[in-house]
């Protein structure tokens, strides 16, 4: 797997605020890597710095053999970047081939090349029929793909996107997710995206890169990352009904491994086999005359995000 990324060690302040302490990552050809962390995290402050439009205060970035410090026009032709700016991305007045057409010969591309990459790419996204309509006129998942378009005209083999699918409605990330998977599969190319939907990151990413203060402690697949939890199966109770004394009395059942804090109002029980884990903690709630919400689910990556997150907060004591 040719190495098309590795950023070792990489520090970033905004004053005196520490935005990215010690970062590192590698990335291989033809994979989608997915950046999860908190807000805050540093996400966006490390993209921006790989996508050479923060400059960092230490460390080492090499891109398809290219120094990030060194090399950086280089780079820039090597990468797409899809930031978080939609609306700002493009001219409001202009159509979206206009558009295209301007940005194509920014990238230095000639105009066969520019015509020829804006009907592969409106053919590939479906978006034929919306070239010529002006880009103030588009929905938020049209524009969204015309900033995706954007950035894929140079053909690069290293696409960052920073929340792709952010705002949309289900059925147009959906649609975004799939031309994604696809410039992975039949193109080669490798994507590092950052996106708070997890269901979103464990459907599309190969590896997973946890950041928290400024740090990638953790790298891995999503099932990695899921497994390392230690329990499969999780039951839900309501955290309204469940006063602590008999959060506490269902921790020391045998069956019951961990207590994750859904942010919906539930508390997640991890258990070490469902049947035996749902029968103690219905003994308990029945003991002690609660009446509360119930229900079960297998692992998430939403769970070993909460999981992992959790545990870093308690390693860096933050
Ligand atoms: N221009 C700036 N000046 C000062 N502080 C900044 C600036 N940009 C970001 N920060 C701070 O640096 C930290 C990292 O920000 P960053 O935007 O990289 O986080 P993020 O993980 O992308 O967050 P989110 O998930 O909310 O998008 C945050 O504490 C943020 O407030």
């Amino acid at each position: 797997m040719t190495l098309y990324l590795a950023a070792h060690h990489v520090q970033k302040r905004y004053g005196r605020h520490v935005a990215l302490q010690d970062a590192s990552l590698t990335m291989h050809q033809g994979e989608v890597l997915a950046l999860l962390g908190p807000n805050g995290a540093g996400k966006t402050t490390f993209i921006k710095i790989l996508a050479t439009l923060l400059t960092k205060d230490a460390g080492d970035v090499q891109i398809l053999g290219h120094d990030l410090d060194r090399e950086p026009e280089a780079i820039r032709h090597l990468l797409g970047y899809v930031g978080q700016d939609t609306e700002r991305s493009a001219y409001a007045r202009l159509t979206v081939a206009e558009n295209l057409r301007f940005f194509g010969r920014l990238r230095g591309l000639s105009r066969a090349q520019i015509e020829q990459r804006i009907e592969k790419l409106a053919h590939d996204f479906d978006f034929t029929a919306n070239l010529d309509k002006l880009f103030v006129t588009l929905s938020g998942g049209q524009k969204q793909t015309v900033v995706i378009m954007r950035a894929l005209l140079h053909d690069p083999p290293l696409v960052y996107l920073d929340e792709p699918t952010k705002g949309l409605d289900p059925i147009i990330a959906r649609k975004i997710r799939t031309f994604l998977c696809r410039l992975v599969r039949e193109e080669g190319k490798s994507l590092l995206l950052t996106s708070h939907i997890l269901s979103e990151v464990d459907e599309m990413a190969d590896r997973v890169a946890l950041i928290q203060g400024g740090r990638i402690p953790i790298v891995g697949h999503p099932d990695e990352l899921k497994a390392a939890i230690g329990a499969t199966e999780f039951v839900e109770v309501e955290k309204a009904a469940l006063p602590p004394a008999i959060v506490d009395k269902i921790l020391g059942l045998e069956p019951v491994l961990l207590c994750l804090e859904r942010n919906h109002g539930w508390l997640a029980f991890g258990v070490s086999d469902i049947m035996t884990g749902a029968e103690a903690i219905i003994r308990v709630l029945r003991e002690e005359g609660v009446v509360a919400g119930f229900r079960h689910h297998s692992a998430t990556l939403e769970d070993a995000f909460i999981y992992h997150i959790g545990e870093l907060d308690e390693r860096f004591e933050r």
